[in-house]
């Protein structure tokens, strides 16, 4: 079917700097005919954008879209689809003093080691800040999804060591940690904020839910979509691990015990996570992830400077004490990317 766009694969890459004049994304593959505004794209900016709480960076970010092309009379086009954000608090001269040296778990190092040029304000590429041009292509898969009766929920159910000990998915969107269970949000909150005053950082665990996606979703051997998703999330800067359903906990359970089994109503449970071989099974696929403490911490720590001397480094400037509260909408649009490029592979395979 020469120009059409059916089969085609949704995907996007990002440009753009945390100290740089702006960021964006570029999309292939959106559906033609979606109805689709800047503010549908909004909502998911406001959701991650930075400086809402004491408990993410101070530095204030609008990021305020503006989409460039592949929209005409308020439906996409089918064409690629830009949309770019401006960067308007930028203050590159906190990193003057530490431009010569190497944070500490930060991609400093290896950025020099593999490019020998880094842009040093506020590590450039490899900032989180490079996640909000994600968030703005998930909004739009996001919307071709709700069509197919898709949702993608994520929340945060551990913060340094605090867990959820209940699921209120009402609460979620209502604290700022993101976390399901208000009680333990409230204990988050005062040690992401204890840590923050004593110059250090802490990590947590963000879980995902995608409910209503199609069973037969994913693409054997190499691109299952558990390894498909576990690549998008490892993606994402300060991710670390992935478990699906009862992940890890299954070395140690029996295979009587894990197994799904199934009667007429369907899978009786859902210790696969909703992947099963690599193809999605119509259970609620579920995973988590694994959020490292923030890198550029305030408290002494030793580093070498880029001639190889020895020195002492402390991180000034605006960062987050806990990255798992604006990661979540970074995690679900990453999700929502995946699930909507296998269904386009679904389809193509089917055509
Ligand atoms: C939403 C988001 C916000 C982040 N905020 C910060 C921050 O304020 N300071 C910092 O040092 N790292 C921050 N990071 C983490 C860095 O991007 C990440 O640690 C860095 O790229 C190197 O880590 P990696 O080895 O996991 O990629 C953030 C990441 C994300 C996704
Ligand atoms: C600006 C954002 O987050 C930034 C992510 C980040 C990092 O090192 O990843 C460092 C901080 O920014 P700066 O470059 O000013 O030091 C955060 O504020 C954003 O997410 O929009």
């Amino acid at each position: 079917m020469p120009g059409s766009t059916f089969g085609e694969r949704f995907k996007m890459t990002t440009f753009g700097e945390s100290h740089g004049e702006a960021i964006g994304v570029i999309i292939e593959g959106v559906t033609p005919g979606l109805e689709l505004n800047e503010d549908d794209i909004q909502v998911q900016m406001d959701r991650r954008k930075p400086g809402q709480s004491s408990v993410t960076t101070p530095r204030k970010e609008y990021d305020k879209v503006r989409i460039l092309s592949g929209v005409f009379e308020g439906r996409t086009t089918g064409t690629p689809l830009s949309v770019m954000l401006n960067n308007t608090d930028m203050r590159p001269s906190a990193y003057d003093d530490i431009k010569q040296m190497y944070r500490p778990g930060h991609a400093d190092f290896s950025y020099d080691q593999k490019y020998g040029i880094r842009d040093y304000r506020g590590s450039g590429r490899a900032s989180g800040r490079e996640t909000a041009a994600r968030v703005a292509a998930g909004a739009v898969a996001r919307k071709l999804l709700e069509r197919r009766g898709v949702s993608v929920m994520a929340y945060t159910t551990e913060v340094a060591g605090i867990r959820c000990e209940a699921f209120h998915p009402d609460a979620i969107e209502r604290n700022p940690v993101r976390a399901c269970d208000p009680e333990a949000a409230a204990k988050m909150i005062e040690r992401i904020e204890q840590l923050a005053a004593e110059g250090d950082s802490c990590g947590g665990i963000v879980e995902c839910r995608i409910s209503g996606a199609a069973a037969g979703l994913g693409e054997p051997v190499f691109d299952k979509l558990d390894a498909e998703l576990a690549k998008a999330m490892l993606s994402i800067g300060a991710i670390k691990g992935i478990e699906f359903g009862t992940g890890f906990r299954a070395a140690s359970m029996l295979g009587s015990e894990h197994n799904d089994q199934m009667d007429e109503n369907g899978f009786i449970t859902n210790h696969a996570g909703g992947v099963i071989g690599g193809i999605s099974t119509g259970a609620d696929i579920i995973f988590r992830v694994v959020v490292k403490p923030t890198s550029s911490i305030s408290k002494p720590q030793r580093t070498v400077d880029t001639e190889g001397n020895e020195r002492e480094i402390t991180t000034i400037g605006r960062h987050d004490p806990c990255i798992c509260p604006r990661v979540v909408p970074v995690i679900e649009a990453m999700a929502c990317m995946v699930i909507e490029d296998h269904y386009k592979r679904q389809a193509a395979l089917l055509y």
